[in-house]
Formats: structure tokens, C-alpha cells, sequence
């Protein structure tokens, strides 16, 4: 049974005032940016803010983001429910009307618009103590004052109400998924077989940030990595060449970090670097390279003793792929642009080898399977994109594997768990491409490790 402790804290200190008020400036902003990228910049442009400071608006802010649209239900609810009795009746009606109401991410920003911040962040802050229950948290109630004990009592009962109830729709409510969301985890749930438990797991995990994960460049050099983390007063656990790192501090400013011996890179975007097995001598294209945080993965895999080439519609990304790769010694990774059309012009050296060994389709996608880092993200998402999303997928997939050798691999990922931007898109093209055959296909990360969640497909090129 879920109880609200009653604290004697004032709450309405200049801490929370200033909260709001970023709070109404991130609202300000249309569409609603990437949260992570505009925080920094409001941070950047007040120095006046520690290193506590930042930490405690950051926490909060993304609280806000993270569970913002169970906290306009809850308002909404609250709001419509005169007797502010719950029971099982007016709870489906009001879930009814409220999914009817807000079927978009805009619809949902736009009502949070007309919440005072103070009411909104009430219902946040509720719901992220329930989240830290048996956690050590840093947005705690400080509700001192009376003003807020029917709001706090209403929450009780409904959460009492739903928290346990295999009910989908529940889940989705208290988790903060858009109810939209709701035909896509059905189908995840079946495709993956994911019992309850497995369910409530991925619902849970996505309260919470991921840890932070580093993957080491060089395995010999580990120990150097591990001796300045110690030094540094960071905990770590290995997992091969993944470490997930505890500490209090950023882990940009460490030696290790500014000489190219570790890169931060989430453990479920490790495990599909892992797909990508080559050996000495290989060439593999990245034909969606970013920033190239996999091209560097595949680099570390090669140890220089092959050819990489990093591709991406957008040049200026090449530029970082270049720069990371100068600083960790990678000088056999060549940057090419590519639209997702034709195939580039590649040296000759492709040519001779009739394609490449490895071709990876890092595909764009909705980034759905980042929301514990970025829940900014799905309040992005819709029917629409997804759509116009496979679609694109698809195309680059289908043209890039152009690129692959006849006995060479394709490996297709995404950051989403959508079944439509993984699974379906392997069908698809299987069913066009009867020359590639599938060597398997796995969800990574969240809800079996503690990680965001992504997909990765290796096929083979038959003839
Ligand atoms: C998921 S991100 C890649 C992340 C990167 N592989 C990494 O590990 O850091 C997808 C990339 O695809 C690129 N992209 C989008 N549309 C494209 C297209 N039509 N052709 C090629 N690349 C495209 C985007 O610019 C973006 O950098």
C-alpha cells in the first residue's frame, strides 16, 4: 500500500520558484527541444549555477519530462472528479476522455502550458517519490503547508487503485506512456514474449535514468582506466569491455577519458557493435555513422588492421567521426557523405573487393527506446512519423545493402523497441531481398540489462 509521508518543509523557497521558471521557458519553446541539448545551453548561459544546483534542476526538470504525462491525468482527473472519490467507474471514464483528448505530444505540451507550475510539479513530485520509494532521491515532497493534502490523498487512492493492476492501460498511465503508445508495447509484449514480470521490468526501468556506460578502446589498457576511476573516486563493474561507472562527477574532465582510451557509449548500443565480428583485414561501411560512436567500436574491433568507411546524410557529423577518430588513433576511417540513395563513390579498394565484408544500418528512428535518458522523445512520436520512419528505413536499408559483398553481412539497428522500425522492417525486406538470409535478430538493453533499449538484425548476403 502506497503512503504519502507528511513533511514539514516550506516548499515555496527560490529554488522552486526558479524551477518554474525554467520550467515555463522550456514550455516557451516550439516544438519541445531535444530537453538534454537545451538545458545545457540555459545552463551555459547562467553561470551562477553550481555544479548542486545544475544536478537538483536537472533532476527535477527532467522529472517533469519524464513524468509529466501521468501528472496530466492526474490533474485532469482530479479536476473533473467533484466528490474526489476514485472508484473503478469514473477512473474508466476519465482515462476514456482523456486518452480521446490528447492523442499528440502537442496536445499534451499545450495543456501543460496552462497548469501552473506549482500544481504540476505537486503531481511530479508525488509520482517521483513513488518511483524512489526504496531509492535515494533528490526531488522529495516538501509539502509543508496544507494547501496541497487533497491532491496528495487523491494520488494515494489512485495509485492504490492502479499500481498493481495488470490492466495495460493502467501500466501505461502510471508508467507515463501516452496511451497512443498502446498498440506498439502490445505488440513488443508478444513479439518478445515477455511474461508480467519482464512487463513491469521494462515499465519500471523506464522511471529511472540508465547508468552510465564506457566502453574501453584498447582491453590492454584497461587497468590505466580502471587505476583513475579508483583514483578519481568513481565505482565501477566490468562487463568485458563495458564498465558501468557510479560517481558523483562528470567522467569528460578524467586523462583517460581526453586521451582516447574509453568512450561513453550505452551498453545496449555495445551489444550492437558486438553483432559486427570482423577480422583483421575486413572493410565494413557505416553508412549511418552520426557522430560515429559504432564507427569507433568497430575501429577498437580492428585495432587499425582493415578499412572502415563512415557515411552520413549529415557532413558536419563526419567531422566529429574524424576528430574521435584522431584521438584515439584510428587512422583507417575515411568519411564519405551519403544520402541513403545511390551507393557513394568509394575508392577502388571497394571495387576490387566486389563490396564490403560488413555493412551497418544504424538507422534513424523515433529513439524511442532512449526514453529513460531522453523521455523528451515520446511525447515526439506519432502515427504519422513512424510511418514516414519506415518508410526511410526501409529505402536506406535496401540501398545500402547494395554495399555488401556476397558472402558478407548486413547488420540493421535501431534505438527503438517499436516492432514496425525493427522486426518489420527485416521482413520487408526479406521478403524483397530472398538473397540475404536473417542470422538472428534480438531485442538489447532494457528490460534484460540495465541499459536503454535498442535492436539489432544481422543478415547474410547468399548470392
Ligand atoms: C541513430 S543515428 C546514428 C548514430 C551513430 N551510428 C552512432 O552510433 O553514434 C542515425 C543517423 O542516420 C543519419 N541519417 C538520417 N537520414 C539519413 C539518410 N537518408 N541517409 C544517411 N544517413 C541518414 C542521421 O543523420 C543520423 O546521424
Amino acid at each position: 500500500m502506497f503512503e504519502q509521508k507528511n513533511k514539514s518543509v516550506k516548499h515555496y523557497d527560490g529554488r522552486w520558484a526558479h524551477l518554474y521558471k525554467l520550467w515555463c521557458s522550456a514550455l516557451q519553446q516550439e516544438p519541445l527541444p531535444q530537453f538534454d541539448r537545451w538545458l545545457s545551453q540555459e545552463f551555459a548561459k547562467n553561470s551562477k549555477y553550481g555544479s548542486r544546483d545544475r544536478r537538483w534542476y536537472s533532476e527535477c526538470l527532467f522529472a517533469g519530462i519524464r513524468f509529466g504525462y501521468f501528472a496530466l491525468f492526474c490533474e485532469e482527473f482530479f479536476k473533473s472528479n467533484k466528490t474526489k472519490k476514485i472508484d473503478k467507474l469514473s477512473l474508466d471514464e476519465s482515462i476514456s476522455d482523456f486518452s480521446k483528448n490528447f492523442q499528440t505530444g502537442n496536445q499534451v505540451l499545450s495543456k501543460w502550458n496552462e497548469i501552473s507550475p506549482e500544481r504540476f510539479f505537486v503531481w511530479i513530485r508525488l509520482r517521483y517519490e513513488l518511483a524512489y520509494k526504496n531509492k535515494p532521491n533528490t526531488l522529495s515532497l516538501e509539502l509543508g503547508d496544507e494547501k496541497f493534502q487533497e491532491e496528495v490523498q487523491f494520488f494515494v487512492n489512485l495509485v492504490n487503485l492502479i499500481e498493481n493492476s495488470e490492466n495495460i492501460i493502467f501500466q501505461l498511465l502510471i508508467s507515463s506512456i501516452p496511451i497512443w503508445f498502446k498498440e506498439a508495447i502490445e505488440k513488443r509484449i508478444h513479439e518478445s514474449s515477455w511474461e508480467n514480470e519482464k512487463t513491469k521490468q521494462f515499465f519500471s526501468e523506464l522511471e529511472i535514468r540508465p547508468p552510465l556506460w564506457i566502453r574501453i578502446n584498447d582491453l590492454e589498457k584497461i587497468d590505466i582506466v580502471k587505476a583513475e576511476l579508483v583514483k578519481e573516486g568513481f565505482e565501477f563493474e566490468q562487463f568485458d569491455s563495458a564498465l558501468k561507472v557510479t560517481g558523483a562527477k562528470g567522467v569528460f574532465a578524467l586523462q583517460a577519458y581526453r586521451s582516447g582510451l574509453f568512450e561513453i557509449q550505452d551498453l545496449a548500443s555495445q551489444r550492437i557493435g558486438q553483432n559486427i565480428q570482423v577480422k583483421n583485414g575486413q572493410f565494413v561501411w557505416d553508412c549511418c555513422a552520426g557522430g560515429g560512436g559504432k564507427t569507433q567500436q568497430i575501429a577498437s574491433l580492428l585495432k587499425n588492421k582493415g578499412v572502415i568507411y563512415a557515411s552520413d546524410i549529415r557532413e558536419y557529423k563526419l567531422e566529429e567521426v574524424k576528430k574521435r577518430a584522431r584521438k584515439s588513433g584510428f587512422f583507417n576511417i575515411r568519411c564519405l557523405p551519403w544520402n541513403g540513395e545511390n551507393l557513394p563513390n568509394f575508392q577502388k579498394e571497394v571495387e576490387n573487393r566486389h563490396g564490403f565484408d560488413w555493412v551497418l544500418v544504424d538507422a534513424p528512428c523515433t529513439s524511442s527506446g532512449t526514453w529513460r535518458r531522453n523521455p523528451d522523445a515520446k511525447y515526439r512520436v506519432s502515427h504519422t512519423n513512424i510511418e514516414s520512419l519506415t518508410r526511410l528505413q526501409l529505402s536506406i536499408l535496401e540501398n545500402a545493402s547494395r554495399g555488401v559483398r556476397v558472402g558478407g553481412h548486413l547488420v540493421y539497428s535501431t534505438c527503438s523497441w517499436i516492432y514496425d522500425e525493427n522486426e518489420g522492417i527485416i521482413l520487408e525486406f526479406l521478403k524483397k531481398n530472398t538473397f540475404y538470409t536473417l542470422v538472428k535478430q534480438n531485442l538489447l538493453g532494457s528490460p534484460n540489462e540495465n541499459a536503454d533499449t535498442m535492436f539489432a538484425a544481422v543478415l547474410k548476403r547468399e548470392s
